[in-house]
């Protein structure tokens, strides 16, 4: 028999989502992704990277109510970790760094969304 479809409860993905980025922005390797990237003294950087994206400009969007659910703010938070693969070496400082946000963040989601 088709087992009944438990309503997705919605109401609180927004707060999900300041908790996430609070934890993004207190984490020790968050340095490089604290504000926009200084394209004047990165050289190379607005060319490559077409939709740049960092966790102030995300705490804006979430306060101006740009992002309707927490996938949408997922979205621009992996852009955050891919920009930075693009344009840094996996062995680099920034890089390095990019690597483990993203491992913390994809473990810190997951762990709120199992405890609905
Ligand atoms: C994400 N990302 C960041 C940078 C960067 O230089 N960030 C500034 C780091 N500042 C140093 C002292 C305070 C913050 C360069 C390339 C890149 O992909």
């Amino acid at each position: 028999a088709k087992k009944a479809k438990k309503p997705k409860d919605s109401s609180n993905e927004l707060a999900v989502c300041r908790v996430l980025l609070a934890d993004l922005e207190a984490h020790q390797d968050a340095w490089p992704f604290l504000s926009p990237v200084r394209h004047k003294s990165v050289p190379g950087y607005r060319k490559v990277i077409k939709k740049p994206m960092d966790f102030s400009t995300i705490k804006e969007k979430l306060t101006n109510n740009l992002y309707l659910n927490l996938e949408n703010f997922i979205v621009d938070v992996n852009l955050v970790f891919n920009n930075c693969q693009r344009f840094n070496e996996d062995d680099s400082e920034i890089g390095r760094a990019g690597h483990r946000m993203r491992r913390f963040f994809d473990k810190r989601w997951t762990e709120l969304l199992h405890l609905k």
